[in-house]
Parts: C-alpha cells; sequence; structure tokens
C-alpha cells in the first residue's frame, strides 16, 4: 500500500477474437522478498465480468498478489494472462489493468476534469475526446457538476470517486483496487461498497478487490479468496465462506464465532467438551476418534431459552447484556467457557445479568474443524470474573 503514483494507463483492447476479455489466470505463481514467501504457488481464475475479493490478515500476500496482476511485481514462478494472453514481462501500461489505490493520489493543482484526463492527455488523445471521454467517466461516479472543482474542495468520499473515474477513463478489463476505502469513515465506507457494487455491475468491469475487511468482502464479491501465508485457504461465494468455512481460519476471520475445544467422539460426528458433547458437521477433513478438534458456533445461530428447556445446547448464567439497536448481544458463561449470543433486538427475550438460560443451537449450525496449532486470529474469547466462576 505505498504507492502514490497514478495508475498506468491501459492500451485500448486487443483485437476482437470473441474471447470476453477481463478473465485473469494466475498460475502456480511464487513471490519471495529474500527467504520469506510473499505469495506461494498460487493458483486463481478470476472470471470475466467478476467482482473477486483476495481477503486476509496483514501480510498474508494480497497486495503483492495485485500487484503482480499490475505489473509493479514480477513473479519468481508461475505465470500470469490476462483475456488469455501471458502479462509476463509487460509492463503496467501495456497491460489490459488499472489500478487504484487506498491513498488516491489526485494532482491538487488540476481540477477535477484534469486529473480525470491525465491519462488520455499522456496518450495524446484528441481534445475533443478527451471531454467527451472525461464527462462519460464523471457520469460513472455521478461527479459531472464537480468538473471545474479543485480536488481540495472535495470530500474524501469524492476524492476516491474521482481516483475511480480516472482509472476507469482508458477502459481497462480488468480494475485493481487495493484497500481503496479504508481511509473512509465507516458510513462513508458503506455508501460507497454499495456505489461499487453498483458501478461494477453496470460496467461489467471485472474487479479484483484487496481487503482486510471481512464485511466489505462480503457485500460487494461474487466470490471470496481468502488468503493465509500467501496462498488461498477458501474460494467461494460470500455465501458459502459465511455458511460453510473449510477451516477454523477461515471461520474465525468471516463473522464472529464462539470456538469450543475438544476430542473427537468415538462415532467422529461430535466432540467431548467442556461443556457437553457437541455434534456437528465437519469443516473440511474429519479428525480421527481421539484427535483434538473445535467447534463453531456463529453467535446469531444461539437461541436464548429459559434454564432447562428442552433443545441441544448448554445452561449458562448471564454475564452482561448490550443493546447493539438492531441486535441483542448477550455473554453467557457456561462452566469456563463463554458464549456470545446475538438475537435481532425486537424479537430477544427480555434477560438481565445473572438470569439462568439455556442456549440452544441447532447441530447443523455447528461446523467441526481440526484443531489449529496457534491460537485462532478472532477467537472469541472472555475471561470470566472470579465472582462468576463459582
Ligand atoms: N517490497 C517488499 N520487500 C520485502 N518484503 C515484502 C515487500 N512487499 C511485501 N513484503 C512481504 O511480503 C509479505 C506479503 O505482503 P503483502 O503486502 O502482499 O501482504 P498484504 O496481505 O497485502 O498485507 P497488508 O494488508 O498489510 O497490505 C509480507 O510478509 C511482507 O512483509
Amino acid at each position: 500500500m505505498a504507492d502514490t503514483v497514478p495508475a498506468a494507463t491501459a492500451p485500448d483492447p486487443g483485437p476482437a477474437t470473441g474471447i470476453p476479455t477481463g478473465g485473469v489466470e494466475i498460475i502456480g505463481v511464487t513471490k519471495r522478498y529474500g527467504d520469506a514467501v510473499a505469495v506461494d504457488d498460487l493458483t486463481l481464475s478470476i472470471q470475466p465480468g467478476e467482482f473477486l475479493s483476495l481477503l486476509g490478515p496483514s501480510g498474508c500476500g494480497k497486495t503483492t498478489t495485485l500487484r503482480m496482476i499490475a505489473g509493479f511485481e514480477h513473479p519468481d514462478a508461475g505465470d500470469i494472462s490476462i483475456s488469455d494472453r501471458s502479462v509476463l514481462g509487460l509492463p503496467p501500461h501495456r497491460r489490459e489493468v488499472n489500478t487504484v489505490f487506498q491513498a488516491y493520489a489526485l494532482f491538487p493543482h488540476m481540477t477535477v476534469a484534469e486529473n480525470v484526463a491525465y491519462g488520455l492527455q499522456q496518450r495524446r488523445v484528441p481534445k475533443a475526446e478527451q471531454r467527451q471521454r472525461v464527462a462519460e467517466a464523471l457520469d460513472m461516479v455521478q461527479l459531472r457538476r464537480f468538473a471545474d472543482r479543485k480536488p481540495t474542495m472535495l470530500s474524501g468520499g469524492q476524492q476516491q470517486r474521482i481516483a475511480l473515474s480516472r482509472a476507469l477513463i482508458n477502459r481497462p478489463s480488468v480494475l485493481l483496487l487495493d484497500e481503496p476505502l479504508a481511509a473512509l469513515d465507516r458510513q462513508l465506507r458503506e455508501e460507497m461498497q454499495v456505489e461499487l457494487k453498483l458501478l461494477q455491475a453496470r460496467l461489467g468491469m471485472t474487479f479484483v478487490f484487496v481487503t482486510h475487511d471481512q464485511g466489505e468482502a462480503l457485500s460487494m464479491s461474487d466470490r471470496i479468496a481468502v488468503m493465509r501465508e500467501g496462498r488461498i485457504e477458501q474460494l467461494d461465494a460470500p455465501e458459502s465462506i459465511y455458511a460453510a468455512p473449510a477451516s477454523a481460519y477461515v471461520a474465525s476471520f468471516i463473522g464472529q464465532q464462539n470456538f469450543v475445544q475438544g476430542t473427537v467422539t468415538a462415532d467422529g460426528g461430535a466432540i467431548d467438551t467442556e461443556i457437553g458433547t457437541v455434534a456437528g458437521e465437519w469443516g473440511a477433513d474429519a479428525v480421527a476418534a481421539g484427535g483434538s478438534a473445535v467447534a463453531a458456533i456463529r453467535p446469531e445461530f444461539i437461541r436464548l431459552e429459559t434454564a432447562g428447556s428442552p433443545g441441544v445446547g448448554v445452561d449458562g448464567r448471564v454475564l452482561s447484556v448490550s443493546y447493539l439497536g438492531e441486535t441483542l448481544q448477550v455473554v453467557v458463561g457456561a462452566g469456563d467457557q463463554t458464549l456470545l449470543v446475538r438475537t435481532p433486538a425486537p424479537t430477544a427475550p427480555a434477560v438481565a445479568v445473572d438470569d439462568d438460560v439455556r442456549c440452544v443451537w441447532q447441530p447443523s449450525a455447528v461446523r467441526l474443524f481440526a484443531a489449529e496449532g496457534a491460537p485462532l486470529a478472532s477467537t472469541h474469547v472472555i475471561t470470566l470474573p472470579d465472582r462468576l466462576r463459582a
């Protein structure tokens, strides 16, 4: 995320071949920096017109992957093709891509229209055509009325939309976006997410979007590639990643989870834990009987009932109740384990701290995974106050 240089201009699309433009094939790509492997034998096929997000924690190789597609970095091994042609060895400006960075780097002394026209000017596109294309590009982001203003007279969100229209004006087949919304405040970011998705659908252009924000990836993407240490851990539609994560890592990275550690039972379909036997469905590979595993239950899949009610679950005591607007968040202590429960506020049961309750869930909502060696990234862990342990 260090670039402050406007994205390179893209050439006009190649000759019509009948092959839809904008597909990206990454085949067995590795990138090393000294001894560190930033991207590790990565293979990924991005469809023309797809909105694909690369999602993962800092340092997992998202930006390096994007920069190799753009041509700012070069793989040590493997191949990358765009619209069915290998781009290895091609400089950024000869690829059918353009990039939008987090730092939008608009020229402050130029007007909005001059900023957007910059790439066309460099390519000596005739003035009349420049004017028409700038107007079109500003219309795409609904900012034509600001054409004569200086960027400093606009909000952060408007400046980012100008950076977008500057990247779109050369009609790239693929738009690469490296955390373009990270600098915006939350409300603006959410508005821009909707706008970006609408724009992408309208243009039918391939978008490759780098983010470490799972909400952003879930709300915009056709598919999400969850990355870990230079590799793809899971590639799937947002709803599949959310409902059926393949590993505890993916489960911990997308949404919130209650993780309960245990040992796989003899029949292999459950784990024995501190809060009893928890049955569920295996994420990817099942662990053999007696092995260490973890059960993951999302807060919104747990229902609160009165203590002693029937149903699969566990009895506990309410430790805290927080009103979050649309939802009520309740933390329940059961032995040394705490469970986070989230329930729609309008239909939430009336519960208060120290109430005895029963947390109930459907076994089909529980995912079982092999226990990870390292602690899970966003494992829900709350230390019980001593007074509540007794
Ligand atoms: N120019 C470089 N020189 C040395 N190491 C680098 C360089 N660029 C990236 N790396 C290393 O490669 C790994 C992957 O970095 P990369 O920037 O692709 O991750 P990322 O997932 O995009 O992280 P972030 O979200 O923080 O940008 C990291 O360990 C990083 O330190």
